[in-house]
């Protein structure tokens, strides 16, 4: 008879051994592209903690080795525990253009996310809300923009310091993102419910679960993935609770949509109702309409919020800024009036906000796909079925090939050109929410992200609503902002970092 110790050592030794002979079997598929880092089962395994902790430097090395072509880094992000990460105009056309049977972002975030855990029958849905978010909502941001431009300027009443005297904003990431959060939920699903602490708790928290409890459940054992892993998951509680705030409303717009018709008056226009409009008769279920209101928050808020902590962050701490973008904007709410057309106009703060997005990233690589089948590029890179695949995104927007002095912040450098004699004219070029093979913030094709013109929107109201309101600098007038924290392929902005605010005396 086996000891008890005798019997847990066969174990873990079972264990080891069957990984051991996975992870080769994995790994051989890929094997003809080449790794960044060590690919034995050890080595592999300790890059992979190395790639969760500084990612960065493993694209960056990746990318200046092999330009124009695939490597591959051990992650912890996905289950075969391998990214292979692309760059080069032809690969990402490829990528940009490859069928949905091939690969999707869907599948990447099943993966990632480990939602077939996590949210289960939610887990692989038709994705109608991505194209609400495309079509209506981003057709209605000019006619709500000014719903949005008072849901700031209440929501900073309670938010943003205002005294005659700075006064430090501890922790101005997480106040930004109450902002964000009640703003977006001003066009989601309105007052009152966009004012509720406890809605938009759950909304600010929820995303945070999903990325924290998949990152646990990958590095559990397989066995006890989907009982111990769906247990642990507080997310589904999260889900039901929503449902109950939002209940009544979306079966009263059913009610209504099936009295009157689609179009009755007095509809209103925000998310509950185009996604009942856009809904498939089997989704047009309280659950199903919850479960789309927490997924689009679960895109919006913290992405947005990110964006916003990282330019005022760049804003307080480089002060010379501060007075053209104001100018601009007086000059263009003087003609255009607080309007998305005014927001359109500011050439200055939209190529201050997309330097700001160069710099501080938010991730590191882009474009996540995985694939439904084998899929070769041109070059004859193939990526089996059930492989990850992303951009080097980060590595790109750092290339001084395409952008000269890249580890220097230049808020002008999308409006001014410069001739051979250093003359500067100003001239605007791409816009932050315009889409090439060298600006990858919003990933890429039929996958790009639709909530870009409300996010950069957004944006740029709060800019200008805090520029206009109040000044701004860094505890101690640091002229270098605060530096981020990355976590595998993410960039989070320093969460304890302060703002120090005034009312407005300077020009
Ligand atoms: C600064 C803010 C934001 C950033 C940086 C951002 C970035 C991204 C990126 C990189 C993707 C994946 C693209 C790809 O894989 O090719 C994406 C997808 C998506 N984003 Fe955003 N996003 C932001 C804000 C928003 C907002 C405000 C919304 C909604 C109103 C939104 C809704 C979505 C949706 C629904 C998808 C999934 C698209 C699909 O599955 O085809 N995003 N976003």
């Amino acid at each position: 008879m086996p000891t008890l110790t005798e019997a847990l050592a066969s174990v873990v030794i079972s264990y080891i051994l069957y990984k051991y002979i996975e992870f080769y079997r994995i790994r051989s598929k890929i094997d003809s592209i080449p790794t960044v880092g060590s690919d034995s089962f050890v080595g592999a395994y300790i890059n992979s903690w190395r790639y969760f902790i500084n990612g960065r430097s493993f694209v960056k090395e990746g990318y200046y080795k092999y330009p124009g072509a695939a490597f591959k880094v051990p992650t912890l992000g996905t289950s075969t525990g391998w990214q292979i990460i692309i760059s080069g105009k032809a690969m990402i056309d490829e990528l940009r253009k490859a069928p949905l049977e091939a690969m999707t972002l869907a599948e990447a975030n099943v993966d990632t996310l480990q939602t077939d855990i996590i949210i289960t029958k939610h887990s692989r849905v038709n994705e109608f809300q991505t194209d609400v978010v495309r079509t209506p909502l981003t057709r209605a941001l000019a006619g709500r923009f000014g719903d949005i431009r008072e849901e700031i300027i209440e929501a900073s009443k309670i938010y943003l310091p205002v005294g005659d005297d700075w006064e430090a904003l501890p922790r101005a990431h997480g106040a930004l993102l109450h902002i964000v959060c009640r703003t977006a939920n001003r066009l989601f699903v309105g007052l009152p419910l966009c004012r509720d602490p406890e809605y938009l708790k759950i909304q600010e928290d929820w995303t945070v679960h999903l990325f924290m409890d998949s990152l646990i459940i990958h590095a559990m054992p397989s066995i006890l993935k989907p009982v111990v892993g769906r247990a642990m998951s507080k997310v589904d509680s999260l889900m039901k609770r929503v449902q109950t705030f939002l209940e009544a409303t979306i079966l009263e717009r059913m009610e209504k949509d099936a009295k009157y018709g689609p179009d009755w008056e007095g509809k209103p226009a925000d998310l509950i109702s185009w996604l009942l409009d856009y809904a498939p008769p089997e989704n047009r279920t309280v659950e199903d309409i919850t479960v789309r209101v927490m997924f689009v928050n679960a895109a919006a808020v913290h992405t947005t919020t990110m964006g916003i902590t990282n330019v005022l962050f760049e804003l307080a701490a480089r002060q010379e800024y501060i007075k053209p973008i104001r100018e601009e904007i007086s000059e263009v709410v003087r003609t255009h009036g607080w309007t998305k057309e005014a927001m359109l106009r500011l050439h200055k703060l939209d190529s201050f906000i997309k330097e700001s997005f160069r710099l501080s990233g938010m991730g590191n690589t882009a474009g996540s796909r995985k694939t439904y089948k084998d899929f070769t590029f041109s070059n004859g890179v193939t990526i089996p079925k059930g492989y990850s695949i992303a951009i080097a995104s980060g590595a790109i927007h750092f290339d001084p090939a395409i952008y000269p002095d890249p580890d220097t912040f230049n808020g002008w450098r999308f409006c001014e050109t410069e001739d051979a004699d250093g003359a500067k004219t100003e001239q605007w070029r791409n816009q932050v929410v315009t889409m090439d093979p060298t600006w990858l913030m919003w990933g890429v094709g039929r996958h790009a992200c639709p909530g870009r013109f409300f996010a950069v929107n957004e944006i740029k109201a709060m800019v200008c609503h805090i520029l206009s309101t109040y000044d701004i600098k860094l505890p101690g007038d640091a002229t270098v902002p605060p530096a981020g924290t990355w976590f595998g392929n993410g960039r989070i902005p320093d969460s304890e970092a302060q703002i120090l605010f005034r009312k407005r005396r300077s020009e």
